[in-house]
């Protein structure tokens, strides 16, 4: 019989400790803990343990300081980090500085017990690391602990000394740039230039002079020798946001780029060797777009190598504390008043569905403190400046941005309908979604109009009778402005 692993245990918290002695010695492993840095110091150095299972923030000293000096003593000894503080940073240190995992806290047992298994069986290869840049912190503000972003953080973290391609995909405003630039940032190319260019921004014809740069004469109006963001780039990252809106043509010429490592410029002859690093976005479903012949297969699988997916907000509320937190902090360094929220007027926040994420939270609480004169905002507040914001509904409406109408509302159906089993729900149900929609509409489209019913009336394309009618049928207050 083999002797069992011996695995070291470091955390502070006693039922941690518990916790882990329990579910790894029913696992058969020889298990040892404590609660400090410095005997867990003591046992590497003594030459003890197979594997480490470490805390960050100890009484006496962090986690992730101890791990260049363990990878010094001992290198072949594997280490896997544990850390409630959950930010990007703490990710990428960890993995920078030769941690073999990291979990964010609460962690799941069962993928705790995986790693560990992975960690006393996978090969001993370790690759090269760029090392954490200094003043990072302030610098890349990706906000958020949520289960969803802790996933994006170690994607982040595990490529930091790679130049594989990425693709992120997510609806609008959930960070896609903001998770580029931290890609560039903590990689061995952070020192050369970051540049970013937005397929949808630009002209479709042209999009290829710009990717490649042109000579002078090339075409009329090219009245100087242009150098394109390839060019610009050289040495660093290229960003191409919305991608999914190239032009076919130009599909071609950057997979052939992409292949051959090297470009001409439009009019140009000469072919340029190519050192950048790309990163795409997407907020469409680019395999769809690919089944239906409007992308690119091979360069779908070329621009896709490591796929990040960028949850909405919806589905992370409980990142939203934090943001708004991280937004009045930012805001209030900006010289706008420093404000605070009321926990009813977060409980607001929280319950909003947020068709335009991150960025249009960050709008809303501008809006906010640049129009509130309490230190303190309230729901009511809030409450006003949602329905005063039709900008993401209207988003919403043109059905390519965030979710659209329609496929909301079937959301909501196809979950009342689930929630019902075998027996049908209630009669009257066509008049009944059908008020639902009209509620918010009219509503919204009143609040929109400061209660002006006429221009309400035009805006929704209704007779000002009707219009008329359906406030008082649907008993909807008309709160705001002089009623018309
Ligand atoms: N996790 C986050 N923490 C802090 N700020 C964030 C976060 N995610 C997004 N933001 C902020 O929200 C705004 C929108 O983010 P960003 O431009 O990266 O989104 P995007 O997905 O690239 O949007 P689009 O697809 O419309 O270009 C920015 O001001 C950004 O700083």
């Amino acid at each position: 019989m083999t002797t069992p692993a011996t695995i070291l245990v470091a955390d502070d918290d006693s039922a941690i400790r518990t916790v882990l002695t329990q579910a790894l010695s029913r696992k058969g492993y020889e298990v040892r803990t404590t609660g400090n840095t410095a005997t867990l110091w003591r046992w590497v150095s003594d030459g003890d343990g197979d594997l480490v299972i470490t805390d960050v923030a100890m009484p006496d000293g962090n986690g992730l300081d101890l791990l260049p000096q363990i990878r010094k003593r001992r290198d072949d000894l594997r280490v896997i980090v544990m850390s409630a503080q959950n930010t990007l940073l703490t990710a990428v240190k960890a993995a920078e500085r030769g941690a073999f995992e990291y979990l964010p806290k609460p962690f799941d047992l069962p993928e705790l017990l995986d790693v560990v298994d992975r960690a006393l069986t996978a090969d001993l290869t370790r690759s090269e690391k760029t090392g954490v840049p200094a003043g990072t912190d302030d610098k890349l503000p990706l906000i958020g602990r949520s289960q969803a972003m802790q996933t994006v953080y170690r994607a982040i973290a595990r490529l930091t000394a790679t130049d594989l391609s990425v693709l992120i995909s997510g609806e609008s405003g959930t960070g896609k740039e903001l998770v580029a630039r931290a890609l560039h940032e903590f990689s061995k190319r952070r020192s050369g230039p970051f540049v970013a260019i937005n397929m949808a921004a630009i002209p479709r014809d042209l999009i290829e002079s710009e990717l490649f740069g042109h000579e002078k004469g090339a075409f009329t109006g090219a009245a100087t020798r242009y150098a394109g963001r390839f060019e610009q780039a050289q040495g660093g990252t290229l960003f191409l946001d919305e991608i999914g809106d190239m032009p076919i043509e130009a599909q071609t010429r950057l997979l052939r780029v992409l292949q051959e490592g090297e470009y001409t410029t439009v009019g140009g002859r000469t072919p340029i060797r190519t050192d950048v690093r790309i990163i795409s976005a997407t907020h469409r479903d680019l395999r769809q777009q690919a089944a239906q012949g409007l992308f690119r297969e091979d360069l779908y699988y070329r621009l896709n190598v490591v796929p990040i997916r960028l949850p909405p907000l919806r589905e992370r509320r409980e990142d939203i504390p934090d943001l708004v937190g991280h937004f009045l902090t930012s805001m209030a360094r900006e010289g706008l008043e420093s404000k605070s929220l009321t926990p009813a007027a977060m409980a607001v926040l929280q319950r909003y569905s947020w068709p335009g994420n991150v960025r249009e939270l960050e709008n809303l609480i501008r809006r906010l403190t640049a129009l509130y004169a309490q230190d303190a905002i309230d729901a009511a507040d809030v409450e006003a400046e949602l329905a005063d914001a039709p900008v993401a509904a209207a988003h919403n409406l043109d059905g390519d941005r965030a979710e659209s109408l329609s496929e909301t509302v079937e959301r909501q159906l196809r979950r009342y309908f689930d929630s019902h089993g075998d027996a049908l729900p209630a009669q009257g149900l066509y008049d009944r979604v059908l008020r639902e929609v009209e509620r918010p509409l009219i509503s919204l489209t009143l609040a929109a109009t400061n209660g002006n019913q006429v221009k309400a009336a035009d805006l929704l394309g209704l007779n000002r009778n009707t219009l008329r009618k359906k406030i008082r049928e649907l008993d909807i207050p008309v709160v705001r402005g002089i009623n018309s």
